[in-house]
């Protein structure tokens, strides 16, 4: 197990990044949870790597203050604590996923033991392969032995699993998992719902530079009470939208998805506008569909 952080590993006050005038990061003040994977969602352009980037220290705020691990953002000896996984991570081609982590693990007080760490992170087969040869996913996985090889008390995870197949997916989620057990605080952003609602014990949503959600998993799924209908009709968009209780419609190819606080109801006057109505099915809403009506601007 890792030494155990004190408080909050991430306290944001007030911080602002502008950008020309694009306010990337508008007035935002929060404290990350101490522990467990935090998973940061958002849009594109909402500011997640804006954010990651000053906690980092390669982004200077425009004006606010950002804390990590109790010291200033960007420090070395708070970096050396640190384990990051960007989303462009270049690496040279030459060397091979031994000879990253051996290099990489001399940055640090107490390394992961190498062979061991390619165990965990199921680089054993490839161990010896140059990093050119890697496939996409062997690459990431290789990426993310080096965030973690100084077991750091806190991992930046960004977009980790971006392009990768469902199998080498799971590894990682399994990998992820292993971190938390060890004590890490974890942060992660990503664009697969699926994702941080597998892993995620808190969530944070960010919608054009400020906080519009900051809760632990349960509740934000909870606070979307009500029913998910999903079909084929020939109602269009706004005629659903005007059914009592409906919160959003939304097209997904030959379906229609209705998220509703009122299942019965919605059903009953969508089954009498349309008795030509396929594919039915009614379900529980999700974290995917709680992610949408906080983004809507409805
Ligand atoms: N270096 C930069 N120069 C100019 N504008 C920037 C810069 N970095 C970010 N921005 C702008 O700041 C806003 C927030 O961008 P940011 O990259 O933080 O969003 P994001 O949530 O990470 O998006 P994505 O999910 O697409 O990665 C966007 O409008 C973006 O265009």
């Amino acid at each position: 197990m890792l030494e155990p952080i004190h408080g909050s590993p991430i306290i944001i006050d007030r911080l602002t990044k502008t950008f020309g005038t694009t306010r990337a990061l508008d007035e935002i003040s929060l404290s990350f949870p101490n522990g467990g994977i935090t998973a940061l969602l958002g849009s594109n352009g909402a500011g997640k790597t804006s954010l990651i980037n000053c906690a980092l220290g390669l982004e200077q705020p425009s004006s606010g203050s950002i804390t990590v691990l109790g010291g200033k953002a960007g420090k070395i000896d708070i970096k050396r604590r640190i384990g990051v996984m960007l989303q462009d991570s270049d690496l040279p081609d030459q060397l091979t996923a031994r000879e990253h982590i051996s290099l990489f693990s001399t940055y640090y007080e107490k390394p992961h033991d190498i062979n061991a760490l390619l165990t965990l992170c199921e680089l054993d087969g490839f161990a010896d392969t140059r990093y050119k040869k890697l496939s996409g996913g062997q690459k990431r996985r290789v990426q993310f032995a080096l965030a973690i090889v100084g077991r750091p008390q806190l991992v930046f995870l960004d977009e980790p699993t971006t392009g990768l197949d469902i199998d080498a997916r799971r590894v990682l989620w399994n990998t992820i998992r292993d971190l938390r057990e060890q004590g890490t605080s974890v942060v992660l952003t990503t664009h697969y719902l699926e994702e941080a609602d597998t892993l995620a014990d808190h969530i944070i949503v960010m919608n054009a530079g400020k906080i519009i959600a900051n809760a632990a998993s349960a509740d934000i799924r909870a606070a979307v009470s009500g029913a998910v209908i999903r079909c084929q009709t020939s109602l269009n968009e706004n005629h659903l939208a005007a059914l009592t209780g409906v919160q959003t419609v939304q097209t997904s190819g030959r379906f229609i998805e209705i998220l509703t606080n009122s299942g019965t109801q919605t059903l009953r006057e969508l089954l009498s506008l349309d008795d030509l109505v396929t594919e039915l099915t009614v379900t529980k809403p999700t974290l995917e569909n709680a992610f949408k009506r906080l983004t809507s601007n409805g």
